[in-house]
Parts: structure tokens; sequence; C-alpha cells
């Protein structure tokens, strides 16, 4: 049974509704009609390509770019009528597949950029600096150090970025994400430049961090074995159309899929 669905008869209402979302550059289709859900609790695995358009779907999860057509729908509210300074503070984290932390600032420093985004006092109440504040700072200060223990960054936590080897940043940047207390975590290639020992290592994390948090992640990874072990469901792409969508075992035979990452001649067709 998939986690979060209420014992096989029927799937709870969906987090996240990706319906008939189109993105357009220029003559390229990068999105085109894709729909699917995902419920709460539920690890959706992105797959597809290079260029299938899947850090494009990403991007207008986090409005970095606006779907020209269709909707996005997070936990009931469609993301495009949001204004973009909302975002921070709605419930969706993510990660970037090249690394996007602030390279000069600690390893707590970059975390706890991440907890601020979730601040709830005002202004005011911080010149003041009244109760409410002082509380919210100890609450903050209190994650970030549960944070820095779950992602073993204790030993680093004084750190500049910039001096730690690649898969520490990767940690880093998954606890500051963290930290902004997500519901839903966009997770983009956790597993590139990682080596086998690590890639196995943050698929046990995945799962902890999901029952500790009780998170809900959609997850771009290219490496086949993590996403296949991890996902309770998988949603695949190619120039820009979902091709395939269900378990890791349904997905896995799916001639289309197959054809796709094998480059088949009937997969060659311009998206333009
Ligand atoms: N900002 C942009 N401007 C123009 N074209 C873009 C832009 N972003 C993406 N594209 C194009 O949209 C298509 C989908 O790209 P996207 O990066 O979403 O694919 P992807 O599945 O994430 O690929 P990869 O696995 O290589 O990261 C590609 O043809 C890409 O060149």
């Amino acid at each position: 049974m998939k986690h979060g669905g209420s014992g096989g008869r029927s799937r709870p209402t969906p987090l996240l509704e990706v319906r008939d979302v189109t993105v357009r550059f220029g003559g390229v289709v990068a999105l085109d009609a894709v729909s699917f859900d995902v419920a709460p609790g539920e690890i959706c695995g992105l797959i597809g390509p290079n260029g299938a358009g899947k850090t494009t779907l990403f991007n207008c999860l986090s409005r970095l770019y606006a779907h020209h057509t269709g909707e996005i729908r997070f936990d009931g509210r469609a993301l495009g009528a949001l204004p973009q300074h909302r975002m921070a503070g709605l419930g969706i984290g993510r990660t970037f597949q090249n690394l996007a932390l602030f390279r000069t600032l600690t390893v707590r420093q970059n975390i706890a950029v991440g907890a601020t985004c979730r601040r709830g006092t005002g202004w005011l109440a911080h010149t003041l600096r009244l109760p409410s504040v002082l509380r919210e700072e100890a609450e903050q200060a209190a994650r970030v150090d549960e944070l820095i223990e779950l992602l073993q960054l204790r030993d680093v936590a004084s750190v500049p970025a910039s001096e730690l080897p690649f898969g520490t940043q990767k940690r880093v940047e998954l606890a500051r994400a963290l930290a902004m207390q997500p519901r839903l975590l966009l997770l983009d290639e956790p597993a590139c430049g990682l080596n086998h020992h690590e890639v196995g290592e943050l698929g046990s994390l995945i799962r902890t961090l999901r029952e500790r948090f009780a998170l809900t992640v959609l997850l771009v990874e290219h490496h086949m074995g993590l996403v296949m072990q991890l996902s309770d469901k998988l949603v695949a792409l190619n120039f820009g159309r979902k091709i395939a969508e269900g378990t890791p075992a349904e997905v896995r035979r799916d001639p289309e899929l197959i054809a796709a990452y094998l480059g088949a001649p009937a997969q060659a067709e311009a998206r333009t």
C-alpha cells in the first residue's frame, strides 16, 4: 500500500495537484499539459531523460517560472493566485541541482536563514523584543540544532559552506530547506555527485526525515536505483509530456519509458 493511502479503498485529498500545466520557452514546449497528484506523506519520484521538463516543473512549483496554462494547487490553494513573496511561508521547501548555499556563511548560519523564512512575528515585535519574538527565536534555534544533529553536521557547524565537500554541502542545503518547516519538500537530484555509499545513506535519510517531519516529497532523480527503491509512486516525463505514472514496479515495465531512456526512434519526435 502506498504511504499516505487509506487502506487501498480511496486516495486521500492530494497535497499537490498539477493540472494540465504547460510551459513554453519560445518554440520549445518544456511541459505539455502535465497532470498528476501527490498525496500527503507520499514520496513521488519525477523521472525522465535530460530535457524532459523535470526542473521546469520544480521551477513552476517554486514560482520561479510561470506556467502558461493549467493550474497547480497546494493544499487546495492555487499557487498562481499567491504573490511570490508569500511562497516562503507556504510550506514548500526545495533543494537545487547545483546547490544554492550562501558560500561565505557557516553551516549554522545557512540553516538559520531557512528558519527565519518562517518567522511569524512582525518588525515592530522584533524592534521591541517582545516575549513572542524571544520564544520564536528559541524555537528556531532548537530546530536548527536538531537539524544539525539529524544531518550529522555538528562537526562542521561553524565552517563556511564553501569549504565543505560537495556531499556535505548537499546535506546543508537539505537542512536549510527543512528549517523552513515545509510540508512538501522538492529534492532536485539529491544523489547527483554522491558516491555509492553516500547514495545508500541518502535513501535512509530521506525516509527518516519524512517520518520525523511528516513530509511529502517530490524527488527529481536520475539515479534509478535510489528513485525506484524510495518512491511510493513515479511520474515519468519525456519531451515535456507525461508518459507514465504508477508504482515503481508498474512504471519500470512501461514500454514508452523504456524507449525514452534507450532513445528508440519512436521517441525522436521534435517537441516544437
Ligand atoms: N529558462 C529556459 N529558457 C529556455 N529554455 C529552457 C529554460 N529552462 C528549460 N528550458 C528548456 O526546456 C526543456 C526542459 O528542460 P528542463 O531543464 O526542465 O529538463 P530536465 O528534465 O530538468 O533536464 P535535466 O535532467 O537535464 O536537468 C529543455 O529543452 C530546456 O532546454
